[in-house]
């Protein structure tokens, strides 16, 4: 394909970072450079030759920048096609225009100010940005067009190699992340909408956060060998400006590429780990919690943790609220296999002893930051569900003591702990907890009186005490069978939701056994 070096270039962007040295570069490689008002004006100031798009055109910029580039020869110039548009251009005085250099007004971040005005929204909304955008990618056979600043410096260093040219391979790839740009542009202005219609028929009504169609983009982070199993391939996708902490933005320092179920049961590990504020460790398998304590350390949490269930923990993941020192990677490498270790960071020395597994996949996230209030999207047959995160928190104030009796100070503790390792455990969850230590874990059964067989059946076969633990389920106890259960089973506090048609029967079961329960007003169903 014939080289054609980059002569005429038209620079107009909104976040002018990065953009003086490009335009810089641009000059000494003797290219002609076009741009907007504020563009140019910047550029100009920093000692940069460069000609006002409205001096090129003949024409101004008017109604405030809303027409500036929508002209013949700027439109002209990005479209035509080379080899046969010549003539064309030539009538009409258009000339070339080898590269665009674009980033679109702020709406995002605009709509996001707090009572932010329709029409602060409407006059964010670019429209010369997306025209130009869409054009030279439309023809990036002949013309380069960038919409992100890192991908400055990697299209001078080809010109430069290039004798002023971009390869094929570049503009095509240019080309998608700039129909990427407008697509996500495009769906956010129309999520915006969308959410508002209620309120823009009826000024009264309150927005749906929910909008009329939902446009969200996730970027492909890696291709998984195969989906959750080995016939159906799949793919893993993040989202772009994710900043919290998470599965999604973690670093794998080592190991075996991700899996599939690796990625979801990290997340499930990591999102659990979080709740806690002490040194706290998770082992999660298939999804749901098989271990979760707190000590003095993080390796205090994981023995604690590991006694829940070894034989679970087998090919688990492992998830901690605190950097991984040395002495718990021996520990963990030396007695259990174990398929990832994710944890905020890891020193050197941790990092060299899990180097001595090879496979052992190895995350960092780094230090956990305040929750995005993100949305869960769940897939069905044919359609998504889409949900606020479930961040409800629970404290000792939010808590209705039921019974007659009150919980003790220690039976406070564990409930509380107990009801934060419910909410990451499949439901029906019930949870048995001694001394800020998982005791049973019973996750996933279709009636809540089996779940806590299954805890009581855990603790046993690990040799772990039930009586004296406490426990918590994820929601309310239809009947009183449950609270007879756990009585038998030697709990003496429960914590749950409260709510059923029954409480007062499931009350009275609790006063007839002496327990303690506390009621938290909220559930955590988890599916
Ligand atoms: N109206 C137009 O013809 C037009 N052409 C370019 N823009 C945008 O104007 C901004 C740059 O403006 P300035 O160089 O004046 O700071 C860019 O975000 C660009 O996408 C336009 N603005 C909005 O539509």
């Amino acid at each position: 394909m014939t080289r054609r070096p980059i002569r005429r270039a038209l620079l107009s962007v909104s976040d002018k970072t990065g953009i003086v040295e490009f335009a810089r570069a641009l000059a000494a490689q003797q290219v002609e450079i076009l741009s907007t008002g504020g563009t140019a004006k910047l550029l100009a100031e920093q000692g940069i030759k460069v000609i006002e798009v409205s001096d090129y055109t003949g024409h101004p910029e008017i109604m405030d920048g809303r027409v500036k580039t929508l002209h013949p020869k700027i439109h002209g110039g990005i479209l035509a096609r080379r080899g046969i548009d010549e003539a064309v251009m030539a009538d009409n005085s258009i000339g070339p225009i080898d590269l665009v250099v674009v980033n679109l007004y702020p709406f995002a971040s605009t709509v996001a100010k707090a009572g932010c005005a329709l029409e602060d929204a409407i006059e964010n909304i670019d429209i010369g940005g997306p025209t130009m955008v869409r054009a030279a990618a439309k023809n990036h056979k002949d013309v380069t067009i960038v919409v992100n600043a890192k991908d400055y410096s990697s299209v001078i260093a080809e010109m430069q190699a290039n004798g002023g040219a971009t390869s094929h391979t570049t503009r095509f790839s240019l080309a998608i992340s700039a129909f990427e740009h407008t697509a996500q542009y495009d769906g956010m202005i129309a999520n915006y909408f969308g959410a508002m219609l209620p309120a823009y028929n009826a000024p009264t009504e309150p927005a749906n956060k929910f909008p009329r169609t939902f446009n969200s983009q996730f970027v492909k982070k890696q291709d998984l060998r195969y989906g959750e199993n080995s016939h159906q391939s799949a793919a893993f996708y993040v989202q772009d400006n994710a900043t919290e902490a998470s599965v999604s933005t973690a670093k794998q320092l080592q190991g075996k590429a991700l899996s599939y179920n690796n990625i979801a049961d990290t997340d499930a590990a990591l999102e659990c780990v979080k709740e806690f504020a002490e040194p706290a460790c998770v082992i999660v398998k298939h999804a749901n919690p098989c271990g979760v304590a707190i000590g003095d350390s993080i390796l205090a949490a994981y023995n604690r943790a590991y006694q829940t269930d070894p034989t679970s923990a087998f090919g688990g993941i492992i998830a901690f609220n605190r950097q991984l020192d040395e002495t718990t990677a021996q520990e963990i490498v030396s007695r259990q296999f174990v398929e990832v270790i994710i944890a905020p960071s890891a020193t050197d020395a941790a990092v060299a002893v899990i180097s001595t597994k090879p496979n052992v996949r190895l995350l960092v996230c780094g230090e956990f930051s305040a929750a995005a209030p993100t949305v869960d999207i769940k897939q069905v047959n044919g359609g998504i569900l889409l949900q606020d995160r479930d961040q409800a928190k629970i404290t000792e104030a939010d808590l209705k003591v039921v019974t007659k009796r009150q919980p003790t100070e220690q039976e406070l503790t564990d409930l509380l702990f107990c009801w934060k390792v419910a909410k990451f455990v499949k439901s029906n969850a019930i949870v048995y907890v001694k001394d800020s230590m998982t005791i049973g874990v019973g996750a996933g059964q279709m009636s809540r009186v089996y779940s806590a067989k299954v805890a009581g059946i855990k603790a046993a076969d690990e040799q772990l005490e039930v009586k004296g633990s406490v426990m918590a389920s994820d929601a309310f106890f239809p009947f009183r069978d449950g609270i007879d259960a756990a009585a038998a089973a030697g709990i003496t506090a429960v914590i749950q939701p409260g709510g059923s048609m029954r409480d007062v029967e499931v009350i009275a079961a609790a006063d007839e056994h002496n327990l303690a329960m506390v009621f938290t007003g909220v559930r955590h169903f988890r599916h």
